[in-house]
């Protein structure tokens, strides 16, 4: 079967009509009115059977009306909390500025909701591993939505990267880059210290994430943390160096939100892209981020310089985040049953958003800057 080209996946992030409900499907609700919602989960929704968007919660009553009837919410709450009360939503997902992400998870887990919680999973390690045990005690799903891992391009490139690992060969360097140019304002929440803003808390969690997922290596220090500095404890801008554990490599990554425009530097970051050497390979896997949009896989042997540019994965053409709604399902569906989501090929483990955590920390400190509170 072949996929749909470019501009019917554009369309599969957000389809204009929703396909029927199950009577069982899943009844989650939206804190904010935020803008990541409808890709990462509005429009996921509609393809989906087992899942219904059915209310949306501002601070703003007005503004979260304006929004429901604008993608078609059936339902409003007067406040976050009243949301996160009402005994007839399943789930929760949390997309606030990041500083609100450990308070809104935990009122939602100690009503009892399944949380779908926007990456970066709290302000720092020591938030996420409250958030992980909360949800543990209280045997809930709590998913940090790093939605590039459940695509199938991932899947492949993590299988490419291990399968070489697994004939013998260490990696040696991996890199990943995720750097646009000012595409938000100083005022936008990213730029927020108290709301734990921060390029490394943005990008950065992703580069971090993509290091440790597609190498399967945990971090073992953080050896330099250069940041630019935009404002007090801002980064807009973070390069590092990590030594990753049990094998000596050398991992590197690059996350920005304020490269210049229109410059050699911007043209040659502005694909986000994960490069893993080993002692024969070089594998590039261009656009990890938003696979299901674009993306490129190739691998290069490094004795002959031949590079071969794989098939690309596009599978049905949904995007990232339909995979990982359909994940963050599988796993309420099935009660949070160990089994089922260790199977579950991407997921995101309790300790894994731990260890992110931890890393981002550490960058910060390295970098001399502030943690996020
Ligand atoms: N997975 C992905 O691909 C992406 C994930 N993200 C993550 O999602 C989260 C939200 O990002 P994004 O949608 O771009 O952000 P927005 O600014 O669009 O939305 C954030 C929401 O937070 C609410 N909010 C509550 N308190 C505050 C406050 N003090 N200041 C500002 N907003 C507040 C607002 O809700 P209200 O409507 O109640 O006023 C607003 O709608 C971040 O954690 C970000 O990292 C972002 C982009 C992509
Ligand atoms: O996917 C993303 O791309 C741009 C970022 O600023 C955003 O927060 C991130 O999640």
């Amino acid at each position: 079967m072949s996929s749909p080209g470019f501009f019917a996946r554009l369309k599969l992030i957000n389809p204009s009509q929703s396909v029927a409900k199950d009577t069982d499907a899943l009844r989650i609700g939206i804190l904010g009115a935020a803008n990541i919602a409808p890709p990462a989960l509005i429009g996921p929704a509609k393809l989906l059977r087992s899942i219904i968007v059915v209310s949306v919660a501002a601070r703003d009553q007005a503004k979260a009306k304006a929004y429901a009837d604008k993608h078609g919410i059936p339902n409003t709450h007067v406040s976050y909390d009243a949301l996160i009360a009402d005994p007839e939503i399943d789930c929760i997902y949390n997309p606030l500025p990041n500083g609100l992400h450990y308070e809104w998870t935990r009122k939602a887990l100690q009503a009892g909701k399944h949380v779908l919680l926007e990456k970066p999973a709290a302000s720092n390690e020591e938030q996420a591993k409250d958030l992980v045990a909360l949800a543990q005690s209280k045997n809930l799903v709590l998913l940090e939505a790093f939605h590039y891992r459940f695509h199938p391009a991932s899947l492949r490139f993590r299988e490419l990267v291990q399968s070489h690992v697994a004939e013998g060969h260490a990696i040696r360097k991996i890199t990943s880059i995720m750097a646009f140019p000012a595409i938000f304002g100083k005022d936008d929440i990213r730029f927020n210290y108290k709301l734990a803003g921060g390029i490394v808390m943005d990008a950065g969690c992703y580069t971090i994430n993509s290091i440790r997922y597609f190498s399967g290596l945990e971090v073992e220090s953080v050896e330099s943390a250069t940041p630019k500095i935009v404002s007090e404890n801002i980064d807009g801008r973070m390069e590092a160096t990590l030594k990753l554990k049990d094998s000596g490599a050398d991992a590197r990554l690059i996350a920005s939100l304020t490269n210049p425009w229109l410059s050699v530097q911007t043209y040659k970051e502005v694909l986000p892209r994960v490069t893993v050497e080993t002692d024969t390979k070089v594998f590039t896997f261009g656009n990890f981020l938003i696979a299901g949009i674009y993306h490129y896989i190739t691998v290069q042997d490094k004795a002959t310089g031949r590079t071969e540019n794989l098939p690309k994965q596009y599978g049905e053409g949904f995007s990232t985040y339909k995979y990982q709604l359909e994940a963050f399902v599988k796993a309420v569906k099935s009660g949070n049953k160990k089994d089922v989501i260790n199977s579950i090929p991407g997921w995101v483990p309790g300790e894994d958003s731990i260890a992110n955590m931890k890393v981002i920390d550490e960058v910060y400190t390295r970098a001399g800057m502030k943690l996020r509170e």
